[in-house]
């Protein structure tokens, strides 16, 4: 039985000037995937307000989690979840959490931690902010409850390379696991900083971010000296084969048009493709072997 894709063209969370073109990037993805195994979730037009919560577009945010809630309420584990922007992750890890009964780590590929609080943030936008939340803290509707969250302990960070003030004070406050760009290179190290939480089932979230923008074009915040593709299609492959995936997500692909979208979807279908063949190969009862 394949995984389940649920599309989430979300762009409220960014606020970067080029954010609508992460529900392009969204669109561009979906077109490839199998249509009888993919729902797509209905993301409002318009932008959205704060309510004073000192989240950008809060209201439009807190929309799209519910819709994304009752969306996959039916769905089987794993769910992998398209964005859009990284607070499309949210949802999933809420859904992979629940049917993990808790006993779930979450592995974030990012450049950036996404630990800011409403506070601490500097620009507002709750891409920013995405890991916090399913932390636990956090504003109303959107910080994951108390059934459902995950402790700190339980988060593993790599390919990180740009740190807050107060997301650096969070990781050194829980002895946060943060992995270099070479540490990703070799998977046993991942694999030993995932056992080291003592969950057994992971989330794997992927913000594309995480790789060398010479190996994705489509990035609304490139940051230098990333991963690079066939290192992080191997890893997804041999973390997938060591622990049952509870779900997934990929985010943040902003192509500037629908050319450049296509050559970049080479790439991020490989990483689909390591994601869904571990979940694949379980439901099929056999182990996955990395390589
Ligand atoms: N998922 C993302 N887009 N992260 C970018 C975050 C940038 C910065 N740390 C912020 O909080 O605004």
């Amino acid at each position: 039985m394949p995984a389940t894709f649920v599309v989430v063209p979300l762009w409220q969370g960014s606020i970067s000037s080029r954010a609508m073109s992460l529900a392009d990037g969204a669109a561009a993805i979906r077109g490839d995937l199998p249509s009888a195994a993919t729902l797509t979730v209905d993301v409002p037009a318009e932008a959205g307000e704060s309510l004073g919560t000192g989240i950008r577009r809060y209201s439009a945010l807190r929309r799209v989690r519910e819709r994304t809630d009752e969306m996959l309420e039916t769905a089987p584990a794993p769910a992998i979840i398209i964005g859009g922007d990284c607070g499309a992750a949210l949802a999933g890890v809420a859904h992979a959490s629940r049917h993990a009964e808790g006993d779930l780590a979450v592995l974030w590929l990012d450049a950036h931690p996404d630990l800011n609080t409403p506070d601490s943030s500097p620009s507002g936008g709750f891409g920013g902010m995405t890991l916090r939340h399913i932390a636990g803290e956090g504003i109303d509707g959107l910080a994951l409850s108390p059934e459902t969250r995950v402790a700190p302990e339980r988060l593993v960070l790599g390919g990180i390379r740009a740190i807050d003030a107060e997301e650096h004070r969070f990781i050194e406050e829980h002895g946060i696991d943060v992995l270099t760009v070479d540490d990703l290179a070799d998977p046993e190290v991942v694999i030993a900083a995932i056992e080291s939480t003592g969950a057994s089932r992971v989330f794997v979230h992927i913000d594309l971010d995480v790789l060398d923008p010479s190996a994705m074009g489509g990035l609304s915040y490139p940051m230098p000296f990333g991963v690079h593709a066939p290192v992080l299609v191997d890893l997804v492959k041999a973390v997938v084969a060591r622990f049952p995936l509870a779900g997934a997500a990929i985010a943040g692909f902003a192509p500037s048009s629908p050319e450049s979208a296509d050559d970049d979807l080479p790439t991020i279908l490989r990483l689909v493709g390591a994601l869904a063949g571990g979940a694949a190969d379980r439901r099929a009862g056999t182990a996955a072997v990395a390589g």
